[in-house]
This record gives C-alpha cells, sequence and structure tokens, in this order.
C-alpha cells in the first residue's frame, strides 16, 4: 500500500478516459482478471489493517455495499479475502440480477452471505457502489443503502469504519464535484493512480485519507496528467537556499504596492507574508507606509511604485482600492519587467479599469489569486464544479499563472501544467489571510523561483501554516503568518562549529 503521504511517483492525478485507456494497454499484457485481483488485494489489505487497529479480524464484520459494475467486483473479491481470513463478511448488492458474477462466486466460495439489508451490527463498511463509472449524483437506492450503514452499530466507536473502492460513490472522478448525495469515507484506496476528483473540490473532503495501491498501471499511463498534489518534499525542493555568500539584493528584493488610506492592514498583513519567504528585503510603495513601519521596522518604504527603487517582483492589489490612484500603481507594476502577483482590488481593476489585454503582452510572469468572486469578475462565469478546467482556462486567456484559492487551492499556468495543494484548511476562511499569501508568493518571485512553483509552494505553506495555527486556537491572520515563519522550509545552512 502505497501512502500518499509517502509515495512521490503516484502524486498525479488521471481523468478516467486516461486510466481507462492505460487499464486497456496493461490489461492486453496479463492474464484476465490480474488488475481486479491486484486492485482487491490492496483493498482486503486496507481493511485488514482498519479492522486489526479496532478490535482484530476475527469476529469484525464487514458490509459491502455492491453496485452493478467492476467497482463492485472488486469490493466483492476483497470480500472473499477477507472471509477467508476470518472475517464475517455480508454482501449487499443494490441490483442483484446485475452483480459481478465472478466476484460473488468467489465471496460465496470463501464463507462469506448475501445479505438483503444492511445488518445491525457492521464495524466497517466497503463502498463498491460506483467507481470510474459515475455519471450524476449518487442514485436514491444507492443512498439509502450507505446512510443505513452508516447508521449500523459498531463494535467499536459510534459508527462503522467506511472504505471506498477507488473513489467514495457520488465523487465525479474528473472534478471532485459531488452533484448530490454521497458516501464520505474515512479512507479510500485508489486503484493504480490518483483521480482529480480525489484532490480537488467537495470530492476531496469526502475521500477521507487517500492510499493508492499500486496496480502496475504507471507505465501505461501515457497522457500527462491532468493535476499534480503539491508534497513538502517538492516545496523543500524548489525553496531558494542562499550560497554562503550573499546578500540581500541577491536574495531578491520583493516590493509591495498594497494598502491604501482605508486599508493599511492589508499592507501590514501582505508585508508579514512577505517576511516570512526567502527574499533578503522588502520594500513598500503606498499610503500605508506608516503603519507598515510600525510593524515591519526592516521594510524601506516610499509612497509611490515610481519612487521605491528596484525589486525582483511585485505584490500588487491587497486593500489597495480601485480609485484612481490604485489604478496608477497597477498600471506602474505592470509596466516594470519583473515578475508581479496581483491580488484583490488588483483583480478587479484588470477588468473595470480595462487592464486585462495588458497582461498578455507582459514578459515577465504573473500569478493572478483570484477567490470565487474575483474569478468570475475575471472570466465573466463562476468557476463552477470543475475547478481544474476553470483555472486552465483562465490561465491560457490571460497568459498568467492562476492560483484559484479555496479549500484545495488550484494553481495552473498557461501551458496546463496544473498542482492543487492538500493542506488547505478551513480555518483559513479568515479576513486578511490572502493577503497574507500574496506577500509570501511574492517573495518567492522575487528570490527567483519560477512563478508555478512559487504558487504552488506559497499555496502549500499557507495552507500548512493555517492548521499550524489553528492547533493553538482560534486563528487570524497575523496568527498565520506567524506560523508561516514556522513552516517555511529550513535553509540547511550547516553548524560552522561541527562542519
Ligand atoms: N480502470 C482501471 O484501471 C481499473 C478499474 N477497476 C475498477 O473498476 C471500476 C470501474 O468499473 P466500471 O467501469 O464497471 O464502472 P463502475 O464505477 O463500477 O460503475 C458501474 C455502474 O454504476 C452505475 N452508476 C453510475 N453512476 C451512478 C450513480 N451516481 N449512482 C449509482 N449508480 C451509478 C451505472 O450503471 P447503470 O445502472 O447506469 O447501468 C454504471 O455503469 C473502477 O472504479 C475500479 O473500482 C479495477 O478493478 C481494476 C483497474
Ligand atoms: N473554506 C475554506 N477552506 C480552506 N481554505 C479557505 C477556505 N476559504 C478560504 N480559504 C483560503 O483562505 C484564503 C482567503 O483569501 P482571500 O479570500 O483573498 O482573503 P482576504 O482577501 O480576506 O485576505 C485563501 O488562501 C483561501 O484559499
Amino acid at each position: 500500500m502505497l501512502s500518499l503521504a509517502v509515495m512521490d511517483s503516484l502524486r498525479a492525478a488521471y481523468r478516467v478516459a486516461d486510466v481507462r485507456a492505460a487499464e486497456a494497454g496493461l490489461a492486453a499484457t496479463v492474464p484476465g482478471g490480474t488488475l481486479m485481483a491486484r486492485a482487491a488485494a490492496g483493498l482486503a489489505r486496507r481493511c485488514g489493517t482498519l479492522l486489526g487497529e479496532s478490535g482484530g479480524r476475527y469476529g469484525a464484520r464487514v458490509l459491502l455495499l455492491v453496485g452493478v459494475g467492476d467497482n463492485g467486483g472488486d469490493a466483492l473479491l476483497a470480500g472473499a479475502r477477507l472471509a477467508r481470513q476470518g472475517v464475517a463478511v455480508g454482501a449487499l448488492p443494490l441490483d442483484p440480477a446485475r452483480t459481478h458474477a465472478a466476484g460473488l462466486a468467489a465471496l460465496r466460495a470463501a464463507g462469506g452471505r448475501v445479505v438483503d439489508a444492511v445488518p445491525d451490527r457492521v464495524d466497517l463498511v466497503v463502498d463498491g457502489i460506483v467507481g470510474l463509472g459515475s455519471a450524476g449524483g449518487l442514485r436514491p437506492a444507492a443512498a439509502a443503502a450507505a446512510a443505513a450503514a452508516r447508521a449500523a452499530r459498531p463494535r467499536a466507536g459510534t459508527r462503522p469504519v467506511v472504505v471506498a473502492a477507488d473513489l467514495p460513490s457520488g465523487v465525479a472522478p474528473d472534478t471532485g464535484d459531488v452533484p448530490g448525495a454521497a458516501v464520505p469515507a474515512d479512507v479510500t484506496v485508489a486503484f493504480g493512480c490518483l483521480k482529480p476528483g480525489l484532490v480537488v473540490g467537495a470530492g476531496a473532503r469526502c475521500a477521507g485519507r487517500v492510499e493508492v495501491v499500486d496496480i502496475g498501471l504507471g507505465p501505461w499511463l501515457r497522457a500527462g496528467p491532468a493535476l499534480r498534489v503539491a508534497t513538502e518534499a517538492d516545496v523543500a525542493r524548489w525553496w531558494p537556499r542562499p550560497g554562503r555568500v550573499t546578500d540581500k539584493y541577491r536574495r531578491g528584493v520583493v516590493g509591495l504596492a498594497t494598502g491604501s488610506a482605508g486599508y493599511p492592514g492589508a499592507a501590514v498583513l501582505s508585508a508579514a507574508g512577505a517576511s516570512a519567504g526567502p527574499a533578503g528585503m522588502l520594500r513598500y510603495a503606498g499610503p500605508a507606509r506608516a503603519a507598515v513601519l510600525a510593524a515591519h521596522p526592516q521594510v524601506v518604504a516610499t509612497g509611490a511604485v515610481a519612487e521605491a527603487g528596484r525589486v525582483q517582483a511585485w505584490v500588487c492589489g491587497c486593500g489597495l482600492g480601485t480609485d484612481a490612484a490604485a489604478a496608477a500603481t497597477l498600471r506602474a507594476v505592470l509596466a516594470a519587467p519583473v515578475p508581479a502577483v496581483l491580488d484583490a482590488d488588483a483583480l478587479t481593476l484588470l477588468v473595470d479599469g480595462g487592464m486585462a489585454d495588458l497582461l498578455r503582452d507582459r514578459a515577465a510572469g504573473v500569478v493572478l489569486t483570484p477567490h470565487d468572486g474575483e474569478f468570475r469578475r475575471l472570466a465573466g462565469a463562476d468557476p463552477g464544479a470543475d475547478r481544474v478546467d476553470a483555472a486552465q482556462r483562465l490561465a491560457a486567456w490571460t497568459r498568467c499563472v492562476v492560483l484559484l484559492k479555496g479549500d484545495r487551492t488550484v494553481v495552473a499556468d498557461p501551458a496546463g501544467e496544473t498542482w492543487v495543494s492538500p493542506t488547505g484548511t478551513a480555518a483559513l476562511a479568515s479576513a486578511g489571510t490572502g493577503d497574507v499569501l500574496a506577500g509570501l508568493l511574492g517573495a518567492l518571485l522575487a528570490a527567483r523561483v519560477p512563478p508555478l512553483r512559487a504558487a504552488v509552494a506559497a499555496a502549500y505553506l499557507h495552507g500548512r501554516a493555517g492548521r499550524a495555527a489553528a492547533a493553538a486556537g482560534a486563528v487570524t491572520a497575523p496568527d498565520v503568518a506567524a506560523a508561516l515563519r514556522r513552516v517555511v522550509p529550513r535553509t540547511g545552512e550547516p553548524d560552522p562549529v561541527r562542519d
């Protein structure tokens, strides 16, 4: 079993059509039934461990919720393995006449039973209702069976543990959309690779802990992944490490064109986020300089972008306002030949101020950081159910990197390379945390991290910081900034005494 936490090469998510093509290629090279057997073995292994952790396999009661396709077949074959290990396994077929025949025969031969209702006592539920073949919301009969199974009495705890085969039923595999009822899982055992629905949107919340079983699909996944899941190792690899001989300018100077007389806090928060990053120096340009200097005396502050001096990246928009002065600030930032983060009011100004076209001709990289409302303003429509596609389309159209904020923040570049951060937490849904994110992102750009990587790393660390801050109590944006300083990768400077 390859846990999502440790397995780097299986951190890419593939769409259904690509998974099915890979499966067809691999299936032609191995005896019939091999892939299902591998999938079922991985599923049974994981269920066995979970039962081991909650009172042991002997006497444990497992209920299989069995749909009409191969997903149900996987559940039945896994159930057969568990039955052979002394587990009492019952299978509830949702449409008995259309149940996977070989799976059913294997279960019966191993001593498993077919039941026509959810038993009173269930310790573990295997959700084999529907996987890759999912279309639309979970059907009412399936939803009712799943609800009854979740309400059964376990020997330990308050409800049975739920393990999804490949995907939680009710989740759209390609998008993570949950258009109706779904079966929330504690653990999802994904076969062969991740699917986008396990790592983005509402689907990610339904999937619980996701683990991938290697069934040999890897070499056959010839199309590029739909998206990649960022890891701690990615962020550590991308994080700049200053050489022994460096100075503040070589580490990079970040410019902050943020805040206004009305919203000085946004400038302070963007400076706090930038201070946690790898840049060597911060320059602030705008009307909130007194507030910025009071909180961050290390910042060099001026009143306007033109007076700020040289920087290697700009952050523009947080609390900037949308008046004529703000528009002039954005225009100055866009005219600078360095990468830029455009957030909040800068995004509104791009549309209302007719500046969106300037993005496409800009040579230096730009990262746009919209939440859903800002996305709607930029794209003319909501992101909708497919957040990956939404981010990719906006990135292609604007020729910018797009960081689409949310529970699982999605980052796409104009060429279509797409990542998701798995670290999101509702604790971040608090005013001003976006300003902290923009500042950190700007510092990474100033330190010459390429825009896509900078955006992925910033989103990842921002989520980690939100979680760390939440562990200590209620979370405000300054708490996220403070936690950020603790979760960023250490620079790995050798100890001069020992080395
Ligand atoms: N590809 C691979 O690499 C490997 C795949 N493997 C396994 O195969 C699985 C895919 O199997 P699959 O293709 O038979 O489809 P599957 O998900 O069982 O759905 C079947 C039927 O469910 C129904 N249904 C649809 N939507 C529904 C809804 N909302 N609510 C309720 N019911 C709904 C619909 O039937 P209908 O009633 O419309 O005729 C549909 O045809 C995959 O997830 C993995 O487990 C592994 O064993 C080996 C490697
Ligand atoms: N429900 C949620 N779960 C996880 N993260 C969230 C949620 N809501 C918002 N966030 C995160 O919180 C941050 C809020 O940013 P933003 O909306 O720009 O706030 P502000 O403008 O107040 O600074 C984003 O990074 C976003 O991804």
